[in-house]
């Protein structure tokens, strides 16, 4: 395998509890992410995905471990590491195209003002913006102004985009074809991709690997799961894939149940964080056959 993109180590955060003490979100994370990779991180509200996201980010800080990139701890926020938020946060002064710009004239200052337009135009027709350029965030539609939140992120032409529920505020007829997209792009780019989410399609649609989280506090990852379905599954016809129910079951099962009791479920077992199982399902039959 190729050396990880991003390391994860031993990553915690802790809060002081009031009274005194205090209380663990999380511990013990640890996470590579190889070069052109799409990892998706799930788990029940509270247990610390947008905190792990923001460390990422370099937006906050761990308690304890570390994120590594390049061999050397991130200290802060790069441009290396472009942030999708569940809000598009443009600025509403600006154009769609001038929100975009600004974002790339930060990245390549020595640029002319058409090369950047140019490139910005390339990214925003990525996205299916072409024609919308000249609006402001007012004129846009959400599926559109998250459109544009995604061609500024690409824009930037990141190492590693971290999202966190990107689609979560969108209808579903528009985040389907916005999933649709981003994995068309991501994929041809090669692009590497952490991302939060609550859904599982959206997840078993984007996502390589799928990180399934404890419930907090002391939250933990619990295991790996590879996506077993073929690379090119499209919304609309992954289901009638015979891996679809097993690898669906699987995440559901985690999701109501595995996720609370993961503590006892381990009780007296070993647990290494920095080797949880990996899981391919798959339906009963296949494995039968092997
Ligand atoms: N400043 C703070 N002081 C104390 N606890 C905090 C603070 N900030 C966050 N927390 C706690 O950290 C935990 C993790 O928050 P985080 O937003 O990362 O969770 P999440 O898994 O992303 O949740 P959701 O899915 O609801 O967005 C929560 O239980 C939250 O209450």
């Amino acid at each position: 395998m190729t050396k990880p993109l991003i390391s994860v180590e031993a990553l915690a955060k802790r809060y002081p509890k009031r009274g005194g003490g205090e209380t663990t979100v999380f511990e013990d994370i640890w996470l590579p992410i190889h070069p052109g990779e799409f990892v998706c991180l799930i788990g029940h509200s509270g247990c610390g995905k947008t905190t792990i996201l923001n460390v990422l980010a370099g937006l906050d800080r761990p308690t304890d471990g570390a994120v590594i990139v390049d061999g050397r701890e991130i200290s802060g926020p790069s441009l290396d590491r472009a942030v999708i938020f569940q809000g598009h946060s443009l600025l509403p002064w600006m154009t769609a195209l001038e929100n975009v710009a600004f974002a790339v004239s930060s990245r390549h200052p020595e640029w002319s003002r058409e090369k950047v337009r140019e490139h910005c135009r390339f990214y925003l027709n990525l996205v299916h913006l072409s024609g919308a350029e000249d609006k402001k965030p007012s004129e846009l539609s959400g599926g559109m102004k998250q459109r544009v939140g995604i061609a500024r992120a690409l824009a930037i032409e990141p190492k590693m985009l971290l999202m966190d529920e990107p689609f979560s505020a969108l209808d579903a007829l528009t985040r389907g074809s916005l999933q649709d997209e981003v994995r068309r792009i991501c994929t041809e780019t090669r692009q590497t991709v952490f991302m939060i989410t609550h859904d599982i399609d959206e997840a078993m649609l984007l996502a390589d690997r799928i990180v399934l989280m404890t419930n907090g506090p002391q939250a933990k990852i619990a295991e790996v799961v590879e996506n077993t379905l073929p690379p090119d599954r499209r919304p609309a016809t992954m289901h009638k894939h015979p891996n679809y129910y097993p690898l669906r079951n699987h995440l559901l099962d985690f999701l109501v149940t595995r996720s609370k009791t993961f503590a006892q479920d381990i009780a007296g077992k070993p647990y290494d964080p920095r080797k949880v199982p990996v899981v391919r399902p798959v339906p009963a039959e296949a494995l039968a056959a092997v």
